[in-house]
């Protein structure tokens, strides 16, 4: 790709971002002179006149209105690099590619492409083609492209990719994230070309068809979740007792009509979906379990806790999800004539739900484009509400139910049996393997069935590769992974590759690993513990006194005792007739060392270790008079260990108390959440914080942080009807700062960390997008200064494109600059430069 610096100043102009809506003429008078012209981000909808710049070498028409593929670019022979992504190109016209031989660039993502020339395999030099966020469905034409080094196909339609492609080309980086994958499979292109060609090489005859779908219930406790599962199951209506309330997520699964459905029966009650959140993975069909007996048209709530709390949190999470509604208990209803009065209601409210969602991301959108100054620096802000506004939860029509009768059950079957059969609901429920995944799967359960994988099935990747092979001798790293991988989308273990300290583990058994989080996530963990016997207690040498204490602490504090842990813990295990000793001992652990249920429950940033010393900071060393006051010594582990649960938190005086009035010239950053903050959204954000500031205090949805001599708040709030997260700190003039940057340095170093750790979390919710503001700050101004791309900036660069000592709002108030963005000096704030994200 040829960079606009290689050009001597008479050849190259830059007209970005300056509105244009055609091409201005005195470009057009340069003629063959010009070789770079950058025209991004400006209202172009037509380039006539641009075959007059015959020598042009760069093109960059990126962020225009062009709807339809300039036809005169074929003049253009010398083009080497050319540049259209976020237009609005549907079609590209045959021809145009074949006179364009001397292309190397071609950037055409997030258009409107559905197909590609089938000239564009004659461009013979071109090594870089990023075609993401189209409507692809077949890039077969791209076989010939024999120099292609990096292809992107993000975000399309594909099914099948070429097999040549990988052979024939020279491709060395691949993305095809987002494509409703089949042969390959998504897992295995996320390994890279390498793993794709070696899909390719292994399937050779041994092809095998498998029709495979995750179906995850969802929906309240009582709904009847676990009654539609059993009944589907037996193809007969199975009544579940009513006082028989499912605990973390049951799997199972079934066989229907050719398709292979895996089961996840997930608990109802809310509080049980701080960890669900994790196991809700996309590609899976959601059935959304409402129960019309006790659903009420007139009652706001009852929508809110049956059907919304359910569905925003889906959308959230995998927006691009098929969910299916069914009204169980229709025999409850009055007469049919009430159950299709609830039904029409639920679908009416959800369909205004949904278009109320889109119309706001749609507004913040237009305001953004309204107001961009600096178009270059806010536009990856602008493709995250495109992007947003581009997902699709497809929500169906509700179902009424009723399961105490066999033909409706019979009904159900052939009707998700039917749904999930329509190509155009679910793409790739069909995979195209290599017999070898067939082998691994029956090779782990014949493993679990001999006992050679414990009984938790929490093992290392090394453990589970060196087990297979005794029975798979030729089996290595580099098939299982991708077959792991695959065995985790379709629900069969759990495998958490993304998170760096999970990378390592491998939950062959993940109902096992949801039992075991139930222990202590759960709605009656007070009653829980008051459940605990004498003899219970004693076998962890603890007294009655003691787990009176524990339930105060969980009430007062939010903290449970890590002995506390370890009593209902070894409760559970005998609850599932666990009972040898050499097991228990290594999840549970003792009093001198941590079990790995302690680790996994950090892993998974379920809680916060703590200590129970201070009532306000859980961390810090007791203050005794007179004596000098240390630092709390992290490495003495576990006695007096507990865990903080900031879901048991009920309010924020301890926070309150600490950070006093909010003041108007604290310097403050707001982070808008579009649709919403997610459910336990902040929870986490308190986790990773505190993890990262040990001196913190903690409510319901407050947090304050302190380094040295600052104190950090963050606040989950909203504003006129939006939901933020604010971040505010206090003005606090150190002494030996030299400037009015440094003197706010420090503040912002926090802030800066707390942000890269907010935005590694909203990787975990793909349907949310972020606005990141400074508020005015004067009373009743409601205007803002937007924060550029941060998250691609290095600090320096957020320095850099602040230029102003003062900014002003629109409002005409002034700021110093410095108070609304991290203005760093010389040296960096945040450890390594660049963001942590
Ligand atoms: N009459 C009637 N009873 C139903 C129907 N569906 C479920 N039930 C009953 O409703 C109760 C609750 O059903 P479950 O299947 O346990 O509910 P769940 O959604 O799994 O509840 P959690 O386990 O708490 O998440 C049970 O007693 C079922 O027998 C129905 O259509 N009609």
């Amino acid at each position: 790709m040829a960079q606009s610096n290689d050009f001597q100043p008479g050849e190259k102009r830059d007209f970005s971002g300056q509105k244009l809506k055609k091409l201005p003429k005195e470009v057009l008078a340069l003629g063959s002179d010009l070789l770079y012209l950058n025209l991004q981000n400006n209202r172009l909808k037509c380039l006539s006149g641009i075959s007059a710049l015959s020598k042009l070498r760069e093109l960059n028409l990126s962020s225009n209105d062009l709807s339809e593929f300039p036809q005169e670019i074929e003049q253009l022979k010398n083009l080497e690099s050319l540049y259209l992504s976020q237009n609005g190109i549907g079609k590209i016209p045959e021809g145009i590619f074949s006179q364009l031989g001397k292309l190397k660039f071609l950037k055409l993502s997030t258009n409107h492409l559905k197909g590609l020339p089938s000239d564009l395999g004659q461009c013979k030099s071109l090594w870089y083609l990023n075609l993401s966020n189209n409507y692809l469905k077949d890039v077969k034409v791209l076989e010939a492209l024999c120099s292609l080094k990096e292809l992107y196909v993000k975000n399309n339609k594909l099914i099948e990719l070429p097999a040549g492609l990988f052979f024939n080309t020279e491709l060395t980086m691949f993305k095809a994230d987002g494509n409703p994958l089949s042969k390959p499979p998504e897992e295995v292109c996320a390994g890279g070309v390498k793993s794709i060609q070696h899909y390719f090489n292994t399937l050779g005859s041994s092809e095998q068809r498998v029709c495979r779908v995750k179906t995850m219930f969802l929906g309240s406790s009582m709904a009847g979740k676990s009654t539609i599962c059993y009944s589907l199951r037996k193809g007969l209506p199975v009544l579940v007792d009513a006082a028989e309330r499912t605990v973390g997520i049951e799997i199972s699964e079934v066989l229907l009509g050719g398709v292979h459905f895996l089961f996840w029966d997930f608990a109802g009650h809310e509080e049980y979906y701080f960890t669900h959140h994790v196991f809700i993975t996309p590609q899976a069909l959601v059935i959304l379990t409402i129960n019309l007996g006790s659903y009420d048209v007139r009652d706001p709530e009852s929508f809110r806790d049956s059907v919304s709390f359910w569905i925003k949190n889906v959308h959230l999470r995998v927006p691009g999800a098929v969910v299916l509604v069914v009204g169980t208990h229709s025999d409850k209803c009055k007469d049919a004539e009430d159950v299709q009065k609830k039904k029409a209601d639920i679908e009416m409210k959800i369909k205004d739900m949904l278009e109320q969602q889109r119309a706001n991301l749609e507004r913040w959108k237009k305001n953004r484009e309204e107001d961009r100054k600096e178009p270059a620096q806010f536009s990856h802000q602008l493709t995250d509400f495109q992007q947003c506004t581009e997902h699709n939860l497809k929500v169906l029509d509700l179902v009424p139910m009723d399961c105490t009768k066999p033909e409706e059950i019979e009904k159900f079957q052939r009707y998700i049996l039917c749904q999930v059969q329509n190509k155009e609901l679910f793409p790739n429920i069909e995979n195209i393997l290599p017999k070898l995944y067939q082998d691994v799967e029956s090779s782990i359960e014949e493993l679990k069935e001999e006992k050679d994988i414990p009984e938790h099935g929490v093992m290392s990747f090394d453990e589970i590769l060196k087990e297979l092979k005794g029975k798979l001798e030729n089996l290595d790293q580099k098939d299982l992974q991708p077959i792991l991988r695959y065995l985790h989308r379709i629900g069969i273990i759990v495998w958490y590759e993304e998170i760096a300290a999970l990378q390592e583990t491998v939950f062959v058994e993940p109902s096992f690993l949801i039992k075991l989080f139930k222990t202590v996530v759960r709605h009656d963990l007070v009653n829980q513990l008051e459940g605990i016997s004498r003899k219970q207690l004693i076998e962890e040498n603890s007294l009655a006194i003691n787990q009176v204490k524990w339930i105060n602490d969980l009430m007062a504090k939010a903290t449970l005792h890590n002995t506390a842990i370890r009593v209902l813990l070894r409760k559970s295990l005998k609850e599932l007739d666990i009972d040898d000793e050499d097991f228990l001992d290594e999840i549970v652990g003792t009093r001198s060392s941590d079990g790995m249920f302690l680790g996994l429950l950090r892993q998974f940033e379920i809680c916060l270790p703590a200590k129970l010393i201070s009532p306000l900071n859980p961390e810090a060393s007791e203050f005794v008079p007179k004596k000098k006051w240390e630092l709390s010594n992290t490495s003495v582990r576990n006695r007096d260990g507990a865990c903080l649960f900031p879901s048991h938190l009920k309010d924020n005086n301890v926070v309150l108390k600490m950070w006093g009035e909010d003041r108007k010239d604290d310097i403050q950053v707001q982070v808008y959440f579009l649709p919403e903050v997610p459910h336990g959204f902040f929870h986490r954000l308190i986790i990773k914080s505190c993890s990262f500031y040990p001196v913190h205090w903690v409510g319901k949805d407050h947090c304050l942080l302190s380094a040295s001599d600052r104190l950090v708040l963050l606040k989950e709030t909203r504003l006129r009807g939006d939901q933020l997260i604010e971040i505010r700190c206090k003005r606090q003039p150190s002494a030996n700062a030299s400037t009015a940057a440094d003197i706010w340095r420090p503040s912002w170093d926090m802030i800066l960390v707390v942000l890269g750790r907010l935005t590694e979390l909203t990787q975990q919710w793909p349907g949310l997008c972020l606005y990141v503001c400074s508020p005015c700050t004067e009373d009743g101004c409601s205007d803002h200064f937007t924060w550029p791309d941060w998250k691609e900036l290095d600090v320096h660069d957020l320095h850099n494109v602040q230029k102003n000592e003062k900014m002003v709002c629109s409002n005409g108030h002034k700021h110093r600059t410095e108070l609304l963005f991290p203005k760093v000096g010389s040296h960096s704030a945040v450890p390594g430069d660049q963001l942590q994200i």
